[in-house]
């Protein structure tokens, strides 16, 4: 019998499970792998915003990280919310430990709601500590903005932030998401020597909560099973695009995604749900 593949969370929560650990946790499962979750901060929000943040003491986050790794070493790790330089730090010394080990870097900076999530102090040291340990780092592009230092409007502008953090920043790749530029979901992926546009069609739904952290989640899942990187980032890509395809009508606000959307492709919309 093949080994079962485990991947870990490092991320913020959400009680209403659309976005952050629950978001992740839903979709390796849904992938077929093992998810396991260390807590960085708790958050109260739901689909309208973000109420509340209570980050857990440093200590407590290692106590968590020791538990995880002194009993079931993961296949790969996702970071989500990290808010500060000290939770960076630490995380960064548990992944340079394993470097066989891959690390996906969602870079979430601020929620859909506008609510912020990680300090302005922690930017910097997270374009110089955590982006060049990571195989895949998954901006946005309001997030990628951040990380080169300018605007972005265009694909080509998208192409070239991602050249930047890979090239520039020492990431082994880069997935800049294109879900906040016009009409386009094209996102563009960049590993250093390939540059590749992942288009998809553009769903009319505001069912968007916690699409970025699916999305990074789905990656992480297909390499702790040893996908290769660039088929990784495209299931990914086909995972998420289902996900807002199958709206699930829940929440008053922006709703969540539908983890399950993948297994119901080629099926009509679910009867009641809005698109
Ligand atoms: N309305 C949409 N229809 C289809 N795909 C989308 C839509 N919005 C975002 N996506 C896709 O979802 C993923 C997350 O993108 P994005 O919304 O840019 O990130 P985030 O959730 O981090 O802000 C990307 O693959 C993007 O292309
Ligand atoms: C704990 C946590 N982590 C991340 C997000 C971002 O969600 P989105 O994927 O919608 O940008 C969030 N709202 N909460």
């Amino acid at each position: 019998m093949n080994q079962i593949k485990s991947a870990l969370t490092i991320a913020g929560t959400d009680p209403t499970g659309g976005a952050g650990i629950h978001a992740d946790l839903k979709t390796f499962q849904e992938r077929e792998v093992f998810g396991m979750s260390v807590i960085t901060s708790a958050v109260a929000q739901n689909t309208m915003g973000v109420q509340a943040v209570e980050h857990m003491p440093i200590a407590f986050i290692e106590e968590q990280l020791k538990s995880v790794f002194d009993d079931i070493v993961p296949d790969a790790i996702k970071t989500g919310m990290v808010s500060s330089v000290d939770m960076m730090q630490l995380i960064a010394t548990y992944i340079k430990d394993r470097p066989s080990v891959p690390y996906i870097l969602d870079p979430v900076m601020v929620a859909t709601s506008g609510d912020a999530l990680m300090e302005e102090a922690s930017r910097e040291v997270l374009k110089d500590e955590l982006l060049p340990l990571a195989k895949v780092v998954t901006p946005n592009v309001p997030e990628a903005e951040i990380l080169i230092n300018s605007k972005i409007e265009t694909i080509d502008d998208m192409k070239r932030a991602a050249r930047l953090i890979v090239d520039g920043k020492g990431a082994t790749s880069a997935v800049v998401k294109g879900g906040h530029l016009g009409e386009d979901v094209t996102d563009v992926f960049y590993d250093g020597h390939e540059m590749v546009l992942l288009s998809g069609e553009r769903y009319e739904t505001n069912h968007t909560h916690g699409t970025g952290c699916t999305f990074a989640a789905a990656i992480t899942a297909e390499l702790a099973k040893g996908t290769e990187l660039k088929q990784a980032v495209e299931l990914a890509k086909e995972f998420v695009s289902a996900a807002l395809q199958y709206p699930l009508g829940i929440g008053k606000g922006n709703g969540p995604t539908n983890h399950w959307g993948y297994r119901l492709k080629g099926l009509p919309n679910q009867k009641g749900s809005d698109m």
